[in-house]
């Protein structure tokens, strides 16, 4: 059976920032031919045409189909299946498919309609990408315009116009493996961490929190998360039920109202590459990652391993602490090395990742 195309599913609320990181991403994709769907959203939603004109070669106007407008758990099946059968016919099919929520559908009967018969045999959500405006989120308003995202709440007959944004909110985050905390440009550095880690401590566990500017990710952050969320939507619940009464622990009371135009180091991506010998043992190699990964909070490592008695490379490939191993090819006549790339958010310990590496 061919390989499943990944999918990835991108939400937030309006404004927060979503077409901004996927035309970064599309502008650097790196050859990978992205197929994207656009939600889209009546006459308030401009996406399309702004991603239309991104006029990258590997970002063509076929690429982007869009789908009708309310609520996915109703047009599933007459709007989105075939969407992505459309895709799937295609001669020349995608490396990976991009999803654009309007933002305002909750993001998991998406998700549960990649479970169609139709679809999950060829299909898989790599992972779902919240974008957080994390301006708006430190100032306890969720959105930029709240008046906007009421008008295109009203505008969709299909959603509830009562579930407060906060309830939403959370069942955006309750469904993400990514957090976006976007527009960190608006915030000090203190802010931006402490909302990040307000963030990560109220989502699931192993769900990634990041910091960005403008969308900024590198593509191998974003794609290739590997979670298959189609298949573990009990972890994702929706909130909805919860009673909200943390005002009062939410915010800062002493937030300067000044913005700091101070640089974008801390939400810079880096990576860099950690050569050593050969190691014994691939299991407990495979651990050693896992730890290294949890203690500096490393976003993805890969690269291969060569093991002590085996012909073959070993074949690393870690999101967050999940370290998956295989043996891909012999070494045949290239040194047995072993060489693994290390990404993550920049300001990561190179020495003592270098040394946990080489122990
Ligand atoms: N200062 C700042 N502005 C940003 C950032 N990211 C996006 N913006 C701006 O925020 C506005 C909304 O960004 P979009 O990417 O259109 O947001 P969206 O989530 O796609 O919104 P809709 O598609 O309308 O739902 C645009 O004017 C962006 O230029 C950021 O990191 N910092």
């Amino acid at each position: 059976m061919p390989a499943k195309i990944p999918a990835t599913v991108i939400t937030g609320f309006l404004g927060a920032g979503k077409t901004t990181l996927i035309r970064h991403m599309l502008e650097n994709a790196k050859g990978k031919r992205i197929a994207l769907i656009i939600n889209e959203f009546g006459d308030l939603g401009v996406d399309g045409d702004i991603l239309k004109g991104c006029g990258d070669e590997t970002c063509t106007e076929d690429d982007i189909m869009e789908l009708s407008n309310g609520c996915i758990c109703c047009t599933v099946a007459d709007d989105f299946v075939p969407t992505i059968e459309k895709l799937l016919a295609r001669e020349n099919k995608p490396d990976h498919i991009v999803i654009e929520t309007s933002g305002l559908a909750l993001p998991q009967p998406l998700i549960r309609a990649f479970n169609w018969p139709e679809i999950s045999t060829q299909v898989t959500v790599d992972g779902v990408v919240t974008v957080v405006d994390g301006k708006a989120v430190t100032e306890g308003r969720f959105a930029h315009n709240v008046a906007a995202v009421d008008a295109q709440r009203k505008l969709d007959e299909n959603l509830d116009h009562e579930t407060p944004l906060s309830e939403l909110f959370e069942d955006q985050i309750a469904c993400a493996d990514m957090i976006v905390v976007n527009k960190s440009d608006l915030l000090s550095p203190d802010e931006v961490d402490a909302l990040a880690a307000k963030l990560k401590s109220e989502s699931r566990k192993g769900v990634q929190v990041v910091k960005s500017t403008m969308g900024a990710l590198p593509v191998d952050v974003l794609l290739g998360q590997g979670n298959s969320a189609e298949g573990d939507m009990d972890a994702r619940h929706e909130v909805h039920h919860h009673h909200h009464d943390h005002d009062d622990d939410h915010h800062d009371d002493h937030h300067e109202d000044d913005h700091h135009h101070h640089d974008h180091d801390h939400d810079a991506f880096e990576s860099f590459v950690v050569e050593r010998g050969e190691i014994t043992d691939a299991a407990a190699f495979a651990e050693q990652v896992a730890d290294i990964i949890r203690a500096h909070d490393i976003l993805r490592l890969k690269g291969f391993a060569a093991v002590t008695g085996k012909p073959m490379r070993l074949t690393l490939q870690a999101v967050g602490p999940r370290v998956d191993t295989y043996f891909d090819k012999p070494f045949g006549s290239d040194p047995r090395i072993t060489r693994l790339v290390v990404i993550g958010q920049a300001g990561l310990d190179h020495t003592a990742i270098e040394t946990a590496l080489k122990a």
